[in-house]
């Protein structure tokens, strides 16, 4: 039967796919079919489109991006030619226009510039040798911690090798306590300037979404399959379709907040099981009047046991002429302060840039906080390759089930996980497995 009068969205076009999830990914596989005539109906738990792709308008004529900023490596980036088919202006950062300061809150000098970068290389030749070598995973943190002795050192060459280690944090979002040592940096190099928008990134979501047939609000709960088509039941409605595209993120696949019959795989059920969904939470304050140097970048070393906190700082203001700063934390730390109140994690920003600019700078006026391991749609950040997964996992969570059940989002893509194009090519990969 066809659309019934009485509940038009049910319908059993077997032409029809079902894309869960009106993320990048989502959005990317719902436009390819779109575009080749394919019936296409995305289905959103949230009321908004863009999923980790999240652009605040809470502040008048200061859009600012609460999820992904970046679109990382522009060279054959497929997000810049859709940056530039939607004649989004981008703005580079440059990671070395950067100013350091140690825990005391004094600028890091020539010569400590120099210890720090001799730690991280250090670092970097550890782990390479234990890829190199090892058949047994271990973390990231015991190897380094191995390889250079730490028993040994000064507190502060700690904090310094500690500021190393965060950093791998910021960039993969897991914890370096479970990061594999083998795998951690699996994925392919970032080729190219790194870019923001300083109209934030969901001109990209908006230009994809044109459209689109996009029921928001809807919470996809079962997915259900046989030989003549799929199921999607969501809190609100059932509809029917002949392949459904699940862009569930990692965090919420493994929440089992979905369930899937006949059950998924098992090395589907592994992949989903052993991968890591990492966390990065953003903390934006608005000041007065900028107090800050004109640099990108600002970091922070903070004694060891404040490790990583407060330790990357970007200036919003060189981008967007604002005085704005927006201070980053990731892993343990970045899911500590989620169960924090927003007054406390002000004041905790705060007391490291009294630290570094002096007690009398001003109070901010204004903050904006994210919490992504606590959003049910989201379950974290972004996802890393954990002690015990192994890269080929990417593959068993992308592999399409029975040829109706395919499935896309940063996690599934082997190379350029954790990203928004690797998010966005696998939408395209999924799409063109349906549309085969
Ligand atoms: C703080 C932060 C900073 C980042 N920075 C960058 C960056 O600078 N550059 C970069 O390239 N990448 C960055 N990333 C990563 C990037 O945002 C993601 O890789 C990408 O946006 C993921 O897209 P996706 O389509 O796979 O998932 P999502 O965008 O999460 O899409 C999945 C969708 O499914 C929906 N959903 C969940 N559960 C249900 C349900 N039960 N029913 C229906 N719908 C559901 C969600 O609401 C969401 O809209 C960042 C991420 C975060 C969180």
């Amino acid at each position: 039967a066809g659309p019934t009068e009485a509940n038009p969205s049910v319908s059993s076009d077997s032409e029809r796919v079902i894309v869960v999830g009106a993320g990048i990914s989502g959005l990317a596989a719902a436009r390819h079919l779109a575009d080749r005539g394919q019936g296409v109906v995305v289905l959103e738990a949230r009321n908004r489109i863009g999923g980790r792709i999240w652009t605040s308008g809470k502040w008048a004529g200061m859009p600012l991006d609460l999820g992904a900023s970046w679109i990382h490596g522009i060279d054959s980036n497929p997000i810049a030619a859709l940056a530039a088919k939607a004649r989004a202006r981008t703005v580079v950062t440059n990671p070395d226009s950067s100013t350091g300061y140690l825990a005391d809150g004094s600028e890091v000098d020539g010569a400590q510039a120099k210890a720090i970068d001799r730690w991280q290389s250090k670092m970097e030749d550890a782990l390479s040798s234990y890829q190199d070598d090892a058949d047994k995973d271990a973390s990231v943190r015991s190897v380094v911690e191995r390889a250079l002795r730490w028993s040994s050192l000064s507190d502060d060459d700690k904090a310094l090798i500690s500021f190393g280690l965060n950093d791998y944090e910021h960039e993969y979002s897991g914890s370096v306590d479970r990061m594999s040592a083998l795998y951690f940096d699996s994925g392919a190099d970032i080729k190219g300037k790194d870019v923001l928008f300083p109209g934030g990134y969901h001109q990209i979501t908006d230009l994809l979404a044109s459209g689109l047939s996009i029921r928001t609000g809807h919470v996809v709960k079962h997915i259900d399959w046989d030989s003549s088509g799929v199921t999607v039941a969501t809190d609100k409605d059932t509809f029917l379709a002949g392949h459904v595209v699940v862009t569930l993120p990692l965090g919420v696949l493994q929440r089992g907040a979905v369930t899937f019959g006949p059950g998924l795989p098992a090395n589907k059920r592994t992949a989903i099981d052993k991968l890591g969904m990492g966390v990065l939470n953003k903390c934006y304050l608005r000041f007065p009047k900028v107090f800050w140097p004109d640099t990108d970048w600002m970091t922070h070393v903070p004694d060891v046991d404040k490790y990583g906190q407060w330790e990357q700082w970007i200036n919003i203001s060189r981008v967007t002429g604002r005085p704005v700063l927006l201070g980053f934390n990731a892993a343990d730390f970045g899911r500590t302060t989620e169960g924090w109140s927003d007054t406390r994690i002000v004041d905790s920003a705060m007391g490291t840039l009294r630290t570094i600019f002096g007690s009398d700078i001003p109070a901010p006026v204004g903050y904006q906080i994210t919490r992504w391991a606590s959003d049910p749609y989201a379950c974290g950040s972004y996802s890393y390759n954990k002690i015990g997964s192994t890269p080929s996992m990417r593959d068993s969570l992308a592999a399409a089930v029975e040829d109706r059940v395919h499935f896309a989002g940063e996690a599934t893509h082997r190379d350029s996980y954790q990203t928004v194009h690797g998010a966005y090519l696998s939408g395209i990969r999924a799409a063109k497995e349906v549309a085969d």
